[in-house]
């Protein structure tokens, strides 16, 4: 039917009407700032700038993880590899997950929870902007301050992923790069709806894995991850209402497509003890850029 064709010249004139009714919004005074916050992220999803892209660029991306080779990350990704490995015909990613509990011996458990008590001074807020405290709350510690710890951490990821890849129904791939940071969530801490590689700076990042431990008995509650179901269409990743839900168990760990939208949610921690938190240990593989 004709009226189901909209014309190019109609939608740009209508994404430019949308994006002036929100800037008039951004400058009233009867908006809270937490809702001119997400009226900013909507203007910027309108013009093709995700949350997760400014988030990661504006806090994780000058030290984000640890490479024994840092300058690799610093050298600019060109367009074209980005370009090219767009996914222009749509794919379905179900949420698929491998969760593996018990992963560490205990010592190690014990030790990696030593490490985020010893050094909680050197923790760095993921969020920067205003824009990204009300997208992301918790605290980072990267993995160039536990440099022992990530290698131990590496070689067992590396060595479960030829177990992990069938499960995920994932082709076996080169790992180039391990990414590596320890987050902190304490009281009110969350990380909203997102994915981990939809951007030129994350794009090679194929999995993800999350690592979890805190103290026994356990002082907190929420901070479930949600992954949703998620469809990749013509470069934007749409997340349908369904999810699967893991518990940050101690001591476990999870992996999954990194494309695959995904959710912390809220963290209740009365005590807002540093040491009483959920911590993980928490990156991605990734795979050479062509
Ligand atoms: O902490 C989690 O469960 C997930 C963290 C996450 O999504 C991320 O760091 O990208
Ligand atoms: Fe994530």
């Amino acid at each position: 039917m004709a009226n189901d064709i909209v014309s190019v010249d109609r939608l740009k004139q209508l994404t430019n009407q949308s994006i002036e009714t929100l800037e008039s919004l951004l400058k009233s005074p009867d908006i809270s700032s937490q809702q001119k916050a997400e009226i900013a992220f909507k203007i910027l999803e309108m013009v093709g700038v995700s949350p997760e892209n400014l988030t990661s660029s504006a806090v994780s991306a000058p030290t984000n993880g640890f490479s024994p080779k840092p300058e690799i990350k610093t050298d600019p990704i060109p367009e074209p590899d980005y370009q090219s490995v767009i996914q222009k015909e749509s794919l379905f990613l179900a949420g698929d997950h491998v969760f593996i509990e018990n992963f560490l011996p205990l010592k190690d458990n014990r030790e990696i929870l030593n490490i985020a008590f010893s050094k909680s001074d050197q923790f760095v807020g993921s969020t920067t902007t205003t824009q990204a405290v009300n997208y992301r709350q918790s605290s980072i510690l990267y993995a160039t301050l536990f440099p022992e710890f990530y290698n131990l951490m590496r070689n067992k990821i590396l060595k479960s992923l030829p177990e992990i890849l069938p499960k995920l129904n994932h082709q076996p791939f080169d790992v180039s790069q391990v990414e590596m940071q320890l987050t902190a969530h304490n009281d009110g801490c969350f990380y909203k709806i997102h994915n981990d590689s939809g951007s030129e700076k994350t794009y090679t990042r194929t999995i993800t894995y999350v690592y979890y431990f805190h103290q026994e008995p356990k002082q907190f509650s929420g901070g479930e991850l949600r992954l949703y179901e998620t469809e990749l269409k013509n470069g934007s990743a749409i997340s349908h209402g369904k999810y699967k839900t893991i518990e940050p168990r101690n001591n476990s760990i999870v992996f999954f497509d990194s494309r695959c939208k995904h959710e912390v949610m809220p963290v209740r921690c009365p005590s807002r003890r540093f040491e009483d938190g959920r911590f993980t240990l928490n990156g991605w593989l990734r795979r050479p850029e062509n």
